[in-house]
Protein backbone atom coordinates (compact mmCIF):
# COMPACT_ATOMS: atom_id res chain seq x y z
CA UNK A 1 0.00 0.00 0.00
CA UNK A 2 1.61 3.49 -1.13
CA UNK A 3 2.03 5.48 1.67
CA UNK A 4 0.04 8.68 -0.18
CA UNK A 5 -3.21 5.89 -0.80
CA UNK A 6 -5.12 8.34 1.99
CA UNK A 7 -3.86 12.13 -0.04
CA UNK A 8 -7.40 13.67 -1.42
CA UNK A 9 -7.37 15.40 -4.52
CA UNK A 10 -7.45 18.88 -3.13
CA UNK A 11 -9.70 21.61 -4.66
CA UNK A 12 -7.93 24.29 -7.44
CA UNK A 13 -7.38 27.82 -6.01
CA UNK A 14 -10.27 30.25 -6.29
CA UNK A 15 -7.84 32.27 -7.73
CA UNK A 16 -5.07 30.80 -9.68
CA UNK A 17 -7.67 28.27 -10.86
CA UNK A 18 -9.27 29.97 -12.95
CA UNK A 19 -6.19 30.70 -15.71
CA UNK A 20 -5.87 26.96 -15.51
CA UNK A 21 -9.29 26.28 -16.38
CA UNK A 22 -8.77 29.29 -18.88
CA UNK A 23 -6.18 28.08 -20.80
CA UNK A 24 -7.63 24.77 -21.11
CA UNK A 25 -10.65 26.94 -22.99
CA UNK A 26 -10.05 26.75 -26.63
CA UNK A 27 -12.65 29.87 -27.34
CA UNK A 28 -10.79 32.32 -29.46
CA UNK A 29 -12.93 35.25 -28.00
CA UNK A 30 -12.62 33.98 -24.52
CA UNK A 31 -11.13 36.46 -21.66
CA UNK A 32 -9.36 35.58 -18.88
CA UNK A 33 -10.49 38.31 -15.77
CA UNK A 34 -9.39 36.35 -12.79
CA UNK A 35 -5.69 36.77 -11.80
CA UNK A 36 -4.72 39.85 -11.33
CA UNK A 37 -2.24 40.10 -13.61
CA UNK A 38 -1.81 43.64 -15.40
CA UNK A 39 -1.89 43.13 -19.63
CA UNK A 40 -1.74 46.05 -22.17
CA UNK A 41 -4.25 46.85 -24.63
CA UNK A 42 -3.23 44.18 -26.59
CA UNK A 43 -3.96 41.51 -23.50
CA UNK A 44 -0.35 40.97 -23.51
CA UNK A 45 1.61 40.00 -20.21
CA UNK A 46 3.85 43.41 -19.74
CA UNK A 47 7.80 43.94 -18.69
CA UNK A 48 8.03 47.37 -17.66
CA UNK A 49 10.85 49.10 -20.05
CA UNK A 50 12.87 50.25 -16.74
CA UNK A 51 12.56 46.72 -15.67
CA UNK A 52 14.32 45.80 -19.05
CA UNK A 53 16.80 48.38 -18.76
CA UNK A 54 17.69 47.39 -15.08
CA UNK A 55 18.04 44.52 -16.12
CA UNK A 56 20.80 44.98 -19.07
CA UNK A 57 22.37 46.94 -16.41
CA UNK A 58 22.68 44.04 -14.03
CA UNK A 59 23.97 42.02 -16.84
CA UNK A 60 26.79 44.51 -17.27
CA UNK A 61 27.85 44.20 -14.03
CA UNK A 62 28.76 40.50 -14.22
CA UNK A 63 27.59 40.17 -10.50
CA UNK A 64 27.99 36.42 -8.96
CA UNK A 65 25.24 34.43 -7.61
CA UNK A 66 26.45 34.04 -3.88
CA UNK A 67 23.58 33.79 -0.77
CA UNK A 68 21.77 37.17 -0.09
CA UNK A 69 21.58 38.28 3.65
CA UNK A 70 18.42 36.52 5.50
CA UNK A 71 16.90 39.74 5.41
CA UNK A 72 17.71 40.19 1.77
CA UNK A 73 19.37 43.02 -0.14
CA UNK A 74 20.03 46.17 1.28
CA UNK A 75 20.45 47.73 -1.90
CA UNK A 76 16.68 46.66 -1.83
CA UNK A 77 14.99 46.75 1.74
CA UNK A 78 16.51 50.50 1.59
CA UNK A 79 14.88 51.87 -1.43
CA UNK A 80 11.39 49.37 -0.28
CA UNK A 81 11.73 50.98 3.04
CA UNK A 82 11.61 54.95 1.14
CA UNK A 83 9.48 53.72 -1.20
CA UNK A 84 6.92 52.71 2.04
CA UNK A 85 7.72 55.37 4.19
CA UNK A 86 8.37 58.12 2.24
CA UNK A 87 11.94 59.60 1.45
CA UNK A 88 11.94 61.75 4.42
CA UNK A 89 10.19 59.68 6.93
CA UNK A 90 11.34 59.78 10.53
CA UNK A 91 11.05 56.43 10.52
CA UNK A 92 13.93 56.17 8.07
CA UNK A 93 15.80 58.72 8.94
CA UNK A 94 15.92 57.61 12.97
CA UNK A 95 16.53 53.79 11.49
CA UNK A 96 13.05 52.15 13.31
CA UNK A 97 11.92 50.00 10.46
CA UNK A 98 12.70 46.45 11.20
CA UNK A 99 12.22 45.64 7.36
CA UNK A 100 13.09 42.18 5.49
CA UNK A 101 13.20 41.32 1.92
CA UNK A 102 10.44 38.23 1.22
CA UNK A 103 8.54 36.22 -1.09
CA UNK A 104 6.72 38.84 -2.57
CA UNK A 105 3.88 40.63 -0.95
CA UNK A 106 2.77 36.80 0.07
CA UNK A 107 5.97 35.87 1.47
CA UNK A 108 6.05 39.14 3.13
CA UNK A 109 2.72 38.53 5.20
CA UNK A 110 3.70 35.09 5.82
CA UNK A 111 6.87 36.32 7.80
CA UNK A 112 4.93 39.22 9.51
CA UNK A 113 2.24 36.73 10.70
CA UNK A 114 4.86 34.28 11.81
CA UNK A 115 6.57 37.21 13.79
CA UNK A 116 3.33 38.24 15.05
CA UNK A 117 2.36 34.72 16.09
CA UNK A 118 5.77 34.57 18.21
CA UNK A 119 6.05 37.77 19.30
CA UNK A 120 2.73 40.07 19.18
CA UNK A 121 1.79 41.03 22.62
CA UNK A 122 -2.04 40.86 22.62
CA UNK A 123 -4.81 38.47 20.82
CA UNK A 124 -3.54 35.88 18.67
CA UNK A 125 -6.52 36.68 15.95
CA UNK A 126 -6.17 39.10 13.29
CA UNK A 127 -9.33 41.06 12.17
CA UNK A 128 -9.78 41.07 7.93
CA UNK A 129 -12.14 43.40 6.25
CA UNK A 130 -14.97 41.42 4.45
CA UNK A 131 -14.75 40.34 2.14
CA UNK A 132 -10.82 40.11 1.91
CA UNK A 133 -8.27 38.86 -0.47
CA UNK A 134 -8.58 35.31 -0.54
CA UNK A 135 -5.43 34.39 0.76
CA UNK A 136 -5.14 35.76 3.49
CA UNK A 137 -6.87 33.31 5.84
CA UNK A 138 -4.85 30.74 4.65
CA UNK A 139 -1.48 32.66 4.93
CA UNK A 140 -2.98 33.53 8.70
CA UNK A 141 -3.55 30.00 9.95
CA UNK A 142 -0.32 28.75 8.07
CA UNK A 143 1.21 31.24 11.09
CA UNK A 144 -1.15 29.51 13.79
CA UNK A 145 -3.15 32.57 14.13
CA UNK A 146 -6.83 33.13 14.39
CA UNK A 147 -9.06 34.85 11.95
CA UNK A 148 -12.15 37.29 12.54
CA UNK A 149 -14.06 39.41 10.45
CA UNK A 150 -15.01 43.03 10.34
CA UNK A 151 -17.76 44.83 7.90
CA UNK A 152 -16.44 46.34 5.28
CA UNK A 153 -18.08 46.00 1.83
CA UNK A 154 -21.74 47.02 1.52
CA UNK A 155 -23.40 44.96 -1.37
CA UNK A 156 -26.70 47.33 -1.91
CA UNK A 157 -24.08 50.25 -3.15
CA UNK A 158 -21.00 47.79 -4.15
CA UNK A 159 -19.15 50.46 -1.83
CA UNK A 160 -17.94 50.90 1.20
CA UNK A 161 -19.87 50.02 4.40
CA UNK A 162 -17.84 52.77 6.71
CA UNK A 163 -21.06 52.74 9.39
CA UNK A 164 -20.62 49.34 9.96
CA UNK A 165 -16.88 48.88 9.37
CA UNK A 166 -17.01 51.68 12.55
CA UNK A 167 -19.34 49.73 14.83
CA UNK A 168 -17.65 46.43 14.01
CA UNK A 169 -14.28 47.67 14.83
CA UNK A 170 -15.36 49.36 18.06
CA UNK A 171 -16.23 45.72 19.34
CA UNK A 172 -13.05 44.18 18.37
CA UNK A 173 -11.56 43.44 21.71
CA UNK A 174 -8.45 46.38 22.59
CA UNK A 175 -4.94 44.58 21.74
CA UNK A 176 -5.94 42.65 18.57
CA UNK A 177 -4.58 43.12 14.90
CA UNK A 178 -5.91 44.56 12.25
CA UNK A 179 -5.52 43.78 8.65
CA UNK A 180 -6.13 46.99 6.53
CA UNK A 181 -5.86 47.18 2.62
CA UNK A 182 -3.41 50.45 2.16
CA UNK A 183 -5.19 51.01 -1.23
CA UNK A 184 -6.87 48.89 -3.99
CA UNK A 185 -8.26 46.36 -1.98
CA UNK A 186 -8.72 43.36 -2.88
CA UNK A 187 -11.35 41.98 -4.77
CA UNK A 188 -13.71 44.74 -4.04
CA UNK A 189 -11.63 47.92 -5.20
CA UNK A 190 -13.47 50.10 -2.44
CA UNK A 191 -11.11 52.29 -0.19
CA UNK A 192 -12.07 54.58 2.35
CA UNK A 193 -11.58 57.93 1.64
CA UNK A 194 -9.14 60.52 3.14
CA UNK A 195 -11.56 61.65 6.28
CA UNK A 196 -12.56 58.23 6.63
CA UNK A 197 -9.17 56.72 7.19
CA UNK A 198 -8.62 59.77 9.64
CA UNK A 199 -11.59 58.67 11.52
CA UNK A 200 -10.59 54.65 11.47
CA UNK A 201 -6.52 55.73 12.63
CA UNK A 202 -8.48 57.57 15.83
CA UNK A 203 -10.69 54.60 16.10
CA UNK A 204 -7.90 51.73 15.88
CA UNK A 205 -6.03 53.65 18.44
CA UNK A 206 -8.86 54.27 20.63
CA UNK A 207 -9.31 50.50 20.76
CA UNK A 208 -5.60 49.88 20.94
CA UNK A 209 -5.76 47.58 18.16
CA UNK A 210 -2.33 46.94 15.83
CA UNK A 211 -2.68 47.78 12.08
CA UNK A 212 -0.94 45.38 9.87
CA UNK A 213 -1.31 47.09 6.33
CA UNK A 214 -1.31 45.00 3.41
CA UNK A 215 0.14 47.46 0.24
CA UNK A 216 0.41 45.22 -3.02
CA UNK A 217 -0.46 47.71 -5.13
CA UNK A 218 1.75 50.61 -4.38
CA UNK A 219 1.54 53.55 -7.52
CA UNK A 220 -0.74 50.55 -9.34
CA UNK A 221 -3.95 51.98 -8.14
CA UNK A 222 -4.33 56.17 -8.29
CA UNK A 223 -0.91 55.75 -10.70
CA UNK A 224 1.11 57.75 -7.78
CA UNK A 225 3.05 56.13 -5.51
CA UNK A 226 2.93 58.84 -2.78
CA UNK A 227 -0.93 58.94 -2.72
CA UNK A 228 -1.53 55.37 -2.86
CA UNK A 229 0.90 55.17 0.34
CA UNK A 230 -1.24 58.13 2.41
CA UNK A 231 -3.08 55.88 4.55
CA UNK A 232 -0.16 53.92 5.97
CA UNK A 233 1.81 57.48 6.62
CA UNK A 234 -1.46 58.74 7.77
CA UNK A 235 -1.61 56.10 10.51
CA UNK A 236 2.37 56.58 10.97
CA UNK A 237 1.93 60.40 11.98
CA UNK A 238 -1.23 59.52 14.03
CA UNK A 239 1.63 57.88 16.18
CA UNK A 240 0.71 54.15 15.33
CA UNK A 241 3.17 51.48 15.64
CA UNK A 242 2.09 49.24 12.28
CA UNK A 243 3.69 46.34 10.46
CA UNK A 244 3.11 46.82 6.46
CA UNK A 245 3.66 43.93 3.89
CA UNK A 246 5.29 45.32 0.33
CA UNK A 247 4.56 43.44 -3.23
CA UNK A 248 6.33 44.17 -6.28
CA UNK A 249 4.25 42.46 -8.35
CA UNK A 250 1.93 44.21 -9.78
CA UNK A 251 3.66 47.97 -9.32
CA UNK A 252 6.74 46.83 -11.12
CA UNK A 253 5.39 43.67 -13.13
CA UNK A 254 8.01 41.46 -10.88
CA UNK A 255 5.17 38.82 -10.40
CA UNK A 256 7.10 35.49 -11.23
CA UNK A 257 10.39 37.25 -9.70
CA UNK A 258 8.51 37.69 -6.37
CA UNK A 259 10.09 40.55 -4.73
CA UNK A 260 8.23 41.93 -1.48
CA UNK A 261 9.27 43.20 1.99
CA UNK A 262 7.88 43.06 5.71
CA UNK A 263 8.49 45.86 7.57
CA UNK A 264 7.70 46.85 11.86
CA UNK A 265 7.82 50.18 13.11
CA UNK A 266 9.83 50.32 16.24
CA UNK A 267 10.25 52.62 19.06
CA UNK A 268 14.10 52.83 18.94
CA UNK A 269 16.94 51.96 16.21
CA UNK A 270 18.44 49.24 19.11
CA UNK A 271 14.42 48.06 18.99
CA UNK A 272 14.50 47.81 15.40
CA UNK A 273 17.63 45.52 15.51
CA UNK A 274 16.49 43.55 18.28
CA UNK A 275 13.09 42.80 16.35
CA UNK A 276 14.62 42.13 12.81
CA UNK A 277 17.08 39.51 14.78
CA UNK A 278 14.01 37.79 15.91
CA UNK A 279 12.69 38.10 12.13
CA UNK A 280 15.49 36.71 10.36
CA UNK A 281 15.18 33.59 13.04
CA UNK A 282 11.99 32.73 11.33
CA UNK A 283 13.03 33.14 7.91
CA UNK A 284 16.10 31.03 8.46
CA UNK A 285 14.27 27.54 8.86
CA UNK A 286 11.92 28.64 6.35
CA UNK A 287 13.47 29.47 3.26
CA UNK A 288 17.10 30.37 4.35
CA UNK A 289 17.17 33.77 2.40
CA UNK A 290 15.04 35.29 -0.21
CA UNK A 291 16.26 35.39 -4.58
CA UNK A 292 18.39 37.94 -5.97
CA UNK A 293 17.47 38.94 -9.14
CA UNK A 294 14.16 40.41 -8.58
CA UNK A 295 15.33 42.30 -6.04
CA UNK A 296 18.26 43.59 -7.64
CA UNK A 297 15.91 45.15 -10.14
CA UNK A 298 13.56 46.46 -7.90
CA UNK A 299 16.43 48.23 -5.45
CA UNK A 300 18.15 49.75 -9.44
CA UNK A 301 14.79 50.85 -10.83
CA UNK A 302 13.90 52.80 -7.34
CA UNK A 303 17.40 54.29 -6.74
CA UNK A 304 18.57 54.75 -10.25
CA UNK A 305 18.55 58.54 -10.94
CA UNK A 306 16.95 57.73 -14.31
CA UNK A 307 15.09 54.77 -13.87
CA UNK A 308 12.99 56.13 -11.10
CA UNK A 309 11.33 58.58 -12.41
CA UNK A 310 10.81 56.36 -16.00
CA UNK A 311 9.26 53.64 -13.33
CA UNK A 312 6.81 56.44 -11.62
CA UNK A 313 5.39 56.70 -15.34
CA UNK A 314 4.97 53.61 -16.41
CA UNK A 315 3.31 53.03 -12.88
CA UNK A 316 0.69 55.61 -13.87
CA UNK A 317 0.64 54.21 -17.07
CA UNK A 318 -0.53 51.11 -16.10
CA UNK A 319 -3.37 52.67 -13.47
CA UNK A 320 -4.33 55.19 -16.40
CA UNK A 321 -5.38 52.21 -18.54
CA UNK A 322 -7.16 50.50 -16.19
CA UNK A 323 -9.04 53.81 -15.39
CA UNK A 324 -10.04 54.37 -18.82
CA UNK A 325 -11.20 50.38 -18.83
CA UNK A 326 -13.54 51.16 -16.20
CA UNK A 327 -14.95 53.85 -18.19
CA UNK A 328 -15.57 52.18 -21.24
CA UNK A 329 -17.02 49.25 -19.72
CA UNK A 330 -19.71 51.80 -17.96
CA UNK A 331 -19.94 53.43 -21.61
CA UNK A 332 -20.78 50.20 -23.24
CA UNK A 333 -22.77 48.70 -20.59
CA UNK A 334 -24.90 52.08 -21.28
CA UNK A 335 -24.56 51.32 -25.25
CA UNK A 336 -26.27 48.14 -24.54
CA UNK A 337 -28.99 49.51 -23.22
CA UNK A 338 -28.31 48.54 -19.56
CA UNK A 339 -30.69 49.83 -16.95
CA UNK A 340 -28.64 48.51 -14.14
CA UNK A 341 -26.31 51.56 -12.15
CA UNK A 342 -22.58 50.25 -12.95
CA UNK A 343 -21.00 53.93 -11.61
CA UNK A 344 -19.38 51.83 -9.13
CA UNK A 345 -17.18 50.20 -11.64
CA UNK A 346 -15.78 54.01 -12.09
CA UNK A 347 -15.83 54.39 -8.14
CA UNK A 348 -14.06 51.67 -7.52
CA UNK A 349 -9.96 51.57 -7.83
CA UNK A 350 -7.08 49.26 -8.57
CA UNK A 351 -6.68 46.45 -10.79
CA UNK A 352 -10.10 44.56 -9.39
CA UNK A 353 -13.46 45.60 -9.88
CA UNK A 354 -16.60 43.80 -7.37
CA UNK A 355 -19.16 44.14 -10.04
CA UNK A 356 -21.94 42.61 -8.11
CA UNK A 357 -22.35 39.54 -9.99
CA UNK A 358 -24.35 36.43 -8.47
CA UNK A 359 -22.93 33.35 -8.68
CA UNK A 360 -24.96 32.00 -11.41
CA UNK A 361 -24.65 34.97 -13.59
CA UNK A 362 -21.09 34.31 -13.25
CA UNK A 363 -21.77 30.60 -14.11
CA UNK A 364 -23.27 32.20 -17.26
CA UNK A 365 -20.75 34.35 -17.98
CA UNK A 366 -17.68 31.31 -18.09
CA UNK A 367 -20.11 28.66 -19.73
CA UNK A 368 -21.86 30.89 -22.25
CA UNK A 369 -19.24 33.69 -23.24
CA UNK A 370 -16.05 31.88 -22.35
CA UNK A 371 -15.42 35.07 -19.66
CA UNK A 372 -13.18 34.01 -16.75
CA UNK A 373 -13.83 35.66 -13.00
CA UNK A 374 -13.93 34.44 -9.72
CA UNK A 375 -16.84 33.48 -8.21
CA UNK A 376 -17.92 36.24 -6.22
CA UNK A 377 -18.35 38.39 -8.89
CA UNK A 378 -14.46 40.03 -8.86
CA UNK A 379 -13.04 41.09 -12.34
CA UNK A 380 -9.43 42.01 -13.16
CA UNK A 381 -10.11 45.13 -15.16
CA UNK A 382 -6.58 44.75 -16.01
CA UNK A 383 -7.66 41.68 -18.43
CA UNK A 384 -10.17 44.16 -20.19
CA UNK A 385 -8.91 45.56 -23.12
CA UNK A 386 -10.59 48.36 -25.75
CA UNK A 387 -10.39 45.22 -28.56
CA UNK A 388 -13.09 43.04 -26.01
CA UNK A 389 -14.68 45.35 -23.52
CA UNK A 390 -17.95 45.62 -26.24
CA UNK A 391 -17.80 41.54 -26.37
CA UNK A 392 -17.72 42.02 -22.18
CA UNK A 393 -20.19 44.56 -22.08
CA UNK A 394 -22.79 42.34 -24.03
CA UNK A 395 -22.17 39.79 -22.01
CA UNK A 396 -23.00 41.28 -18.18
CA UNK A 397 -25.55 42.43 -20.19
CA UNK A 398 -27.00 39.40 -20.88
CA UNK A 399 -26.44 37.95 -17.97
CA UNK A 400 -28.09 40.66 -15.40
CA UNK A 401 -31.43 41.59 -18.12
C1 LIG B 1 -4.11 42.23 -1.30
C2 LIG B 1 -3.00 41.36 -1.82
N1 LIG B 1 -1.95 41.11 -1.00
C3 LIG B 1 -0.92 40.33 -1.42
C4 LIG B 1 -0.92 39.79 -2.69
C5 LIG B 1 0.29 38.94 -3.00
O1 LIG B 1 0.80 39.02 -4.21
P1 LIG B 1 2.30 38.51 -4.45
O2 LIG B 1 2.61 37.45 -3.43
O3 LIG B 1 2.29 37.98 -5.83
O4 LIG B 1 3.17 39.71 -4.25
C6 LIG B 1 -2.00 40.01 -3.59
C7 LIG B 1 -2.06 39.41 -4.98
N2 LIG B 1 -3.35 38.93 -5.34
C8 LIG B 1 -3.65 38.60 -6.73
O5 LIG B 1 -3.29 39.71 -7.52
C9 LIG B 1 -5.10 38.29 -6.94
O6 LIG B 1 -5.86 38.45 -5.97
O7 LIG B 1 -5.46 37.93 -8.07
C10 LIG B 1 -2.88 37.40 -7.22
O8 LIG B 1 -1.60 37.77 -7.51
C11 LIG B 1 -2.94 36.28 -6.25
O9 LIG B 1 -1.87 35.75 -5.92
O10 LIG B 1 -4.04 35.97 -5.85
C12 LIG B 1 -3.05 40.83 -3.13
O11 LIG B 1 -4.08 41.10 -3.95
Amino acid sequence: LSAWAHVELGPPDAILGITEAFKKDTKPEKINLGVGAYRDDSGKPYVLPTVKKAEEKLLSKNLDKEYAPIHGLPEFTGAAAKLAFGEDSDIIKNGLNASAQAISGTGALRIGTAFLKSFFPGSKDVWLPTPSWGNHTPILKHSGLGVQQYKYYDPQTCGFDFKGCMDDISKIPENSVIMLHACAHNPTGVDPKKEEWKELSQLVKDRKLFPYFDMAYQGFASGDTDRDAWALRQFIQDGHQVMVAQSFAKNMGLYGERAGMVSVTCNSKEEAERVLSQIKILIRPMYSNPPVHGARIAGMVLSDPELRPQWEQEVKGMADRIISMRQQLVDNLKKEGSSHNWSHITEQIGMFCFTGLKPDQVERLTKEYSIYLTKDGRISIAGVTSGNVGYLARAMHEVTK
